[in-house]
This record gives C-alpha cells, structure tokens and sequence, in this order.
C-alpha cells in the first residue's frame, strides 16, 4: 500500500480511492507526484479511435454515455490518477449562439466569425444548466461510474483563447486577425470577453455541482500575446474566474506560453500550468512556495524509446521536486504517440517513489 494513497477518504476528498491530485493541490505532503495528461482522452487510443469512426464529434461530446466512456479509457488503459471530461472548449462559444464545426482533419472551424458590434449581436449569455446540460449530465455519470477511483477534471477555455477562435474562425499558429481585434476594437474585444467570462463562472461551478473535483482554465493562444498585452487581455478574466470559482473546487490556470505571468497567476491562488519553456526552478522561482505547478513534458519526447522516456520523466520530477506538483505534460498529446509510449510517461511517475 503506498502510504500517500488515501484509502478511507475524507470529506473534502469525497471519498476518493486515490486523492494524490487533490492532495498535491492542497500542497500535502507526498511520496510521489499524481500524474495525467492533457487530452489524455483522444486520437491515440485506439479504443476512441472505435468511437470517433461510429460518432461525430459534437455527438461524442454531446452523448453523456459515450463521454464518460472516452473520459474512463485513459484511466482504464494508461493508469492516470486524475479523468478529465470529455468535450470541447469550443462548446461554450457554441451555447453562446456561433455555430462550430469540427471537420476531418482541418481542426475546429466557425463559419460566422464576430468581426463587428453587430456581429456581437448575435452573442447570448446562455443558460449554461440549459444549454450545456449535456457536460453537466456527462459529469454526473461519470463521477458516479468512476466510483471514486480517481479524481475528475472539469475544464473550459479562459476567455483570450475562445475570443481567438470566434474572432478568427478557425485555428491559426498566429491568430493575427483576433489579435488585431483587440487592438483595434479593444472595447467590443472587452465586451466579448467579459460575456465569456460571466458564461465561464456560471459554467465551471455548475461543473463543480456536477461532479468534478477540480477544474482547469486551457489559455492556449495566450503566449501569443506580449506580457503587457496579457495582462490588458488575459489575465483580468482569468483573475475574475478563479476569484468566483475558487470557493466551490481548485482551479488549474494553464496559459500556454505565458511563462512572464506565472507570478501574476500564482497570486491568484490558482495552481499553474507550465509548458517545456521554462526552466522548472525558474517557473517554481516565479510561483513561490505554496503555489502547485503543473507540467512540463513535452509532448514530442513521449516518440523517445520507453527507457528514455523514464529518464527524462524522472528527470522532470528531480527539477520540479515531489511537493506541490502534479506531473503532466507541457501541452496535449497528440495522435501518433504509441499507448506504450504514454504508459511509459505515467508508470515512470508512479515508479519515482521507488527510485
Ligand atoms: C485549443 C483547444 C481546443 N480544445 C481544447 C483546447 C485547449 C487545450 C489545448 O490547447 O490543446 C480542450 C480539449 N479538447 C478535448 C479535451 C478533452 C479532454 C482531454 O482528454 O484532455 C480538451 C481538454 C477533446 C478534443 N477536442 C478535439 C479532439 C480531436 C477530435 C477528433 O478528431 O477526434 C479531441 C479529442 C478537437 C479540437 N478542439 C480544439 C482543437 C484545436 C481541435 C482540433 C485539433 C485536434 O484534433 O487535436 C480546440
């Protein structure tokens, strides 16, 4: 029995097999860190490849059955200590009356992208038990099927990613256009996101009342933005998001690339997500002591040979230390990583107690 694994449950934990997330985000002490991977629940598991070739996207999201199928496969088939729901950041942009397409192999697109204010027009502040009660019913099955076997991750986008994706339309490796909409038109940018940011609350404490035990803010565009561009564009939603959701679970804030405001992020009291490009020491350095980090893999090594991806997964554990961390990769695995691969990174977690 690992003494670090709490078998009896508590009531903050609410009876939970294996805590170690929870544990790690509370900053107790630990044997090892927990360890999960952002869409840990996706292309690389032949089993959602089963699944994906059956349903569309949105329906896979849509469908609380088949949600919590896909948000148990990795738990099941690479032993992670944490599920993360299955759906879509883009969901909320979809409530909130764009339309949202996942088409094969070309990523999300909306067809009818906000250029203007009477573009913003057609924006509603949705009911979220309404019109997202399918996350919220996903989150209750799954909950009650994971039988507490692992904590489960809720999660929605911070409100600078989903303006890039409903001012631009579509994925881009610059956002240029979103970016320039909030330079350009800072005030309909604000009122954008400050719409977002409302949706987001009301959005991530339903999850919570649903189910999940901790939940993640994804800013993944945001180290697009210059450090005092995030801070006008950024970083005011993520403070107000963590302010109202912090009293009902943990939040996680992963602003990809943001590395210049993890102090700002820390202060929040959220934990941080950090990517590959920082040193761990530097990021720790940045965060303090009490803040939990989050990261750092990068995704690309988990195509290393199994043995070296042990060693550099032990060597991420030596750099960050065991205490206030949680393991995890840099960004989201992506679909040619081998199952034995992404095991690999997770047994080498599980196995750092005994080193
Ligand atoms: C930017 C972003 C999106 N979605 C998400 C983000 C933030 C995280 C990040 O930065 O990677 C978040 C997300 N999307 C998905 C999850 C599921 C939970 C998990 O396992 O982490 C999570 C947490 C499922 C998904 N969302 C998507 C898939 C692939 C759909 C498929 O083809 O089966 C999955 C499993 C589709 C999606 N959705 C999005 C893109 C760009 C794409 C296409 C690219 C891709 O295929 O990976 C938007």
């Amino acid at each position: 029995m690992i003494p670090s694994v709490n078998t009896t449950g508590n009531a903050t934990s609410s009876n939970l097999k294996n805590d170690l997330l929870l544990q790690a985000l509370r900053g107790e002490q630990l044997s090892r860190p927990p360890v999960w991977m952002m869409r840990q629940a996706g292309r690389y598991l032949p089993e959602y490849m089963v699944l994906r070739r059956k349903y569309d996207f949105f329906t896979r999201c849509q469908t609380p059955e088949l949600v919590c199928e896909i948000t148990l496969q990795p738990v099941d088939i690479v032993g992670v200590d944490a599920a993360i729901i299955f759906s879509d950041i883009l969901v909320v942009p979809q409530a909130m009356g764009l339309e949202v397409l996942m088409e094969e192999g070309k990523g999300p697109s909306l067809p009818a992208p906000i250029k203007s204010v009477d573009d913003l027009k057609r924006i509603v502040k949705p009911d979220v038990n309404d019109q997202l009660h399918y996350v919220m019913d996903a989150l209750t099955l799954t909950k009650k099927t994971l039988d507490g076997r692992v904590p489960l991750i809720g999660f929605a986008g911070a409100p600078f990613t989903l303006l890039c994706y409903m001012v631009q339309g579509k994925g881009s490796k610059t956002f240029d256009e979103a970016k320039s909409f909030c330079f350009t038109q800072p005030a309909l940018a604000h009122q954008l996101m400050q719409m977002i940011t409302d949706t987001t609350i009301e959005y991530l404490i339903a999850q919570s009342k649903a189910g999940a035990d901790v939940v993640q803010l994804f800013d993944s565009w945001s180290g697009l933005l210059s450090p005092a561009d995030f801070e006008a564009f950024a970083l005011p939603y993520i403070k107000q998001i963590v302010a109202a959701v912090q009293p009902h679970c943990p939040v996680i804030v992963f602003a990809k690339g943001s590395w210049y405001a993890i102090e700002a992020m820390a202060a929040t009291g959220a934990a941080v997500g950090v990517d590959w490009c920082i040193p761990p020491a530097m990021a720790r350095s940045f965060a303090g002591k009490h803040t939990t980090l989050q990261g750092s893999f990068d995704p690309a090594k988990l195509m290393m040979a199994p043995a070296d991806i042990k060693k550099e997964a032990h060597k991420m554990i030596d750099a960050f230390g065991v205490q206030h961390y949680i393991a995890n990769l840099g960004h989201g695995i992506t679909p040619n990583i081998p199952v034995d691969h992404a095991r690999a990174f997770v047994d080498a977690i599980k196995e750092y107690n005994a080193k």
